[in-house]
């Protein structure tokens, strides 16, 4: 009798590809402009530039060949049309305001159209010309051209079509437009159809454990041997979530609440187990969450290769990009001459008025990129076998680099903010894997409607087929993460966490704590009484910079919520948003209090789950402390500041707190700040939202310092 847990892997990946499949219409459809960009008149390319989505009015004022033989092309703005806003004192010209960032991907088009038409019977062309022009990543901006590196991110490279396509540029009048980095996409759903098609005699012991068909080892602490840690400042149970994650022999998690030093501990893994003569593959969901791995061991003198588009890496961490080392390593020489070939090749094309004599260029081209690929592939194969630590985000982790590489143990930071069909990725041929997460804070983001969980919508919750089969699935749902789904799995056997944090002022962290972490979090001594007062710059003492954690509560019905249909300025439906204007008001009093006491708007950051009272807040705050940060809930997690002041917004005479009823939502609000914790809401509407939040408003009532506004006051 098989386990009653147990998911056939089979249709555990089908329904992932049905979720996936979901969820990427819904993320296409939210960048359809994009999508369509091919035929726009001037008009809508202005918009898109003014929304951030494109740069116009461009022209290719330079062509060299960058890294891992990719053209890079600089992009000026074109002086026949820039406006006299958009130049220098001295007349040159310079790109108007647009929110083309590095390491976006963008394809560059001539604003005449889609380019030259193909023939009928070549479907590649035809395919190029649909697509209107040569796609690449951002490398650098500045205020007089932008520089483009082109191929795509995780596509291999530029390709003959590449080069054509980019020779196409010169002498039009061009325009980038930023488009969906699909990369990810593409790779979860590769990663779903090999499982998919996998038997038992294909599937790991890993793979058998996580999907409930076995029971995980036993860890062998013997095996690894005494543990002679590094790093003195480690506490104990960091030290022993090391031991445990050394010692386990297929699955280990991290379970790291906020502020606790997940990374730090990782870094000492990573480090035994180097020592152990281990090859460890670390992966994160973000660039910069692999980034700053990357940034944190490297002065530890461990050969590293961080893999992935240099583009996309902290400048810090390049050095140690693989498309780096095949330039400065000596395994990196064998690709040195054949590079400057084709540069040379690259620029005789210019020369060349013939089309005869172009085409041949091109195919010498073709020969000459395919003996550098050849080349470069030996010497990235070469040095990643090398490295005993190889990094990358987990999408990269299903690149051509890794293709024939084994490693002992694959670590991933963040899982708990990774999709699970990401994860698998770098999990497929894994023995041992270790994540570290908090499965307590927010999952990621789904745009999907049928895979929010229940807690996650606002409105009613309608049951959906999908829902049905995720049922049977138990609990297999896109947000519903790997981290998650084995701890409900296996049991809280499989897990070490970490409890001494090293953020929070002790009583902000109390409430946490108990409702979430089993009262289980240590604050250290190093921040547990710290306030604001004692920030090292002068802040005089004050009713605010001497209490951790302040309640502004507005019950009473003076302060309602505001509902909106909010318009994104992308244009974008983006549902209905909820604002508070009287709430808001309480906000700022609180903030200009802060900054009159002496507070740096920089250490203060203001976060509201809702978009309609983000953008309420920003037009109140925004100029007047422009250092200030204002943000979501969401997307401030992984973040902190000295102080943080909560906007909750719901106020109504229904009850309905809507998203507030996620508690990991909330958990994320409150454990942000270090100093101080300033929540602004109505105790009455909130305290019907769960019972979580029933204890949260008893929590604040007793304990905080609790504060009446007064509305005539404020108006
Ligand atoms: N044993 C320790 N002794 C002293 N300070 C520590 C220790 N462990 C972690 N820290 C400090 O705690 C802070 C948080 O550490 P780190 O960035 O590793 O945490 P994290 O858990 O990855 O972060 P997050 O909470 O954002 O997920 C850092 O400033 C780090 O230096």
């Amino acid at each position: 009798m098989p386990p009653p847990t147990q998911i056939p892997i089979p249709l555990f990946a089908s329904t992932q590809l049905t979720l996936l499949a979901e969820e990427h219409a819904a993320e296409v459809s939210s960048s359809k402009l994009a999508s369509t960009a091919a035929s726009v008149s001037p008009l809508t390319r202005r918009t898109l530039q003014a929304t951030g989505y494109a740069l116009t009015g461009l022209i290719l004022s330079q062509c060299r060949t960058g890294l891992g033989g990719r053209v890079v092309g600089e992009f000026a703005p074109d002086p026949a049309v820039a406006s006299d806003e958009n130049r220098a004192a001295d007349g040159t010209p310079r790109l108007g305001a647009h929110g083309i960032r590095v390491g976006d991907v963008v394809r560059v088009s001539d604003v005449a159209g889609t380019g030259k038409k193909a023939g009928g019977k070549d479907k590649e062309k035809e395919k190029d010309a649909e697509k209107g022009g040569p796609e690449g990543v951002v490398t650098r901006t500045g205020d007089r051209a932008v520089w483009i590196a082109f191929g795509r991110p995780g596509g291999g490279g530029m390709s003959k079509e590449d080069d054509e396509a980019v020779e196409e540029l010169w002498g039009k009048k061009l325009w980038a437009i930023k488009l969906a980095n699909d990369v990810t996409y593409r790779r979860m759903r590769q990663t779903m159809e090999k499982m998919d098609k996998m038997t038992e005699t294909d599937y790991t012991h890993f793979m058998r454990v996580a999907f409930g068909h076995t029971t995980p080892l036993e860890p062998d602490t013997e095996a690894c041997g005494p543990v002679e840690f590094i790093d003195p400042t480690l506490n104990d149970s960091q030290k022993d979530a090391i031991r445990f994650a050394l010692g386990s022999r297929d699955i280990a998690l991290i379970h790291g609440p906020p502020g606790t030093g997940k990374t730090h501990t990782l870094i000492e893994l990573i480090l035994q187990l180097v020592q152990r003569k281990k090859r460890i593959l670390v992966c994160g969901p973000s660039n910069v969450s692999v980034d700053n791995i990357v940034e944190r061991l490297a002065p530890k003198k461990v050969p590293v290769v961080r893999i992935g588009h240099p583009a996309r890496l902290l400048p810090s961490v390049l050095e140690h990009s693989l498309e780096v080392l095949t330039q400065t390593s000596d395994a990196g020489a064998i690709v040195k001459d054949i590079r400057k070939e084709i540069d040379e090749k690259q620029a005789s094309i210019r020369k060349t008025r013939s089309g005869r004599e172009r085409r041949g260029i091109y195919d010498d081209l073709k020969l000459l990129r395919k003996e550098f690929r050849q080349r470069e592939s030996k010497c990235v194969d070469n040095l990643v076998r090398e490295s005993s630590v190889v990094l990358a985000t987990l999408h990269g982790a299903g690149g051509h680099q890794l293709k024939n590489q084994k490693f002992d143990v694959v670590i991933i930071d963040e899982a708990s903010q990774a999709l699970e069909a990401q994860c698998w990725i770098s999990l497929l041929g894994a023995e041992k894997v270790v994540l570290a997460g908090d499965h307590l804070q927010l999952p990621p983001t789904v745009k999907s409607t049928g895979q929010k969980s229940k807690d996650n919508t606002s409105k009613g919750e309608k049951k959906t087929d999908t829902n049905a089969d995720i049922e049977t699935l138990n609990g297999v749902s896109l947000e519903r993460t790997l981290f998650d789904r084995l701890l409900a799995l296996h049991g809280a056997g499989i897990k070490r966490m970490l409890t001494t944090q090293y953020r929070m002022h002790e009583k902000i962290m109390r409430f946490p704590s108990g409702e979430l972490y089993e009262g289980k979090l240590i604050a250290s001594d190093a921040v547990k009484a710290r306030l604001l007062v004692d920030l090292p710059y002068e802040v005089g003492g004050t009713d605010d910079t001497q209490e951790p954690l302040v309640f502004w509560d507005t019950q009473g019905g003076d302060f309602p919520e505001k509902a909106e249909d909010e318009i994104s300025k992308k244009g974008a439906l983006l549902g209905d948003s909820k604002s508070n204007e009287m709430e808001a008001m309480v906000v700022a009093r609180h903030v200009d209090n802060l900054i009159d006491a002496g507070v740096r708007p920089e250490s203060i950051a203001v976060i509201t789950p809702y978009n309609g009272q983000l953008a309420l807040l920003s037009r109140m705050l925004r100029e007047k402390y422009p250092g200030l940060e204002l943000g979501s809930v969401d997307g401030f997690q992984g973040r902190e500041k000295e102080a943080v002041v909560v906007s909750l917004v719901r106020s109504n005479a229904e009850h309905e707190v809507g998203f507030l009823g996620e508690k990991r939502r909330l958990n994320v609000a409150m454990t942000r700040p270090k100093r101080h914790l300033c929540i602004c809401g109505d105790s009455e509407t909130i305290s019907h939202g769960s019972s979580f939040l029933k204890h949260w408003m008893e929590f604040l009532e007793e304990n905080a310092d609790l504060r009446y506004p007064d509305a005539g006051d404020l108006l």
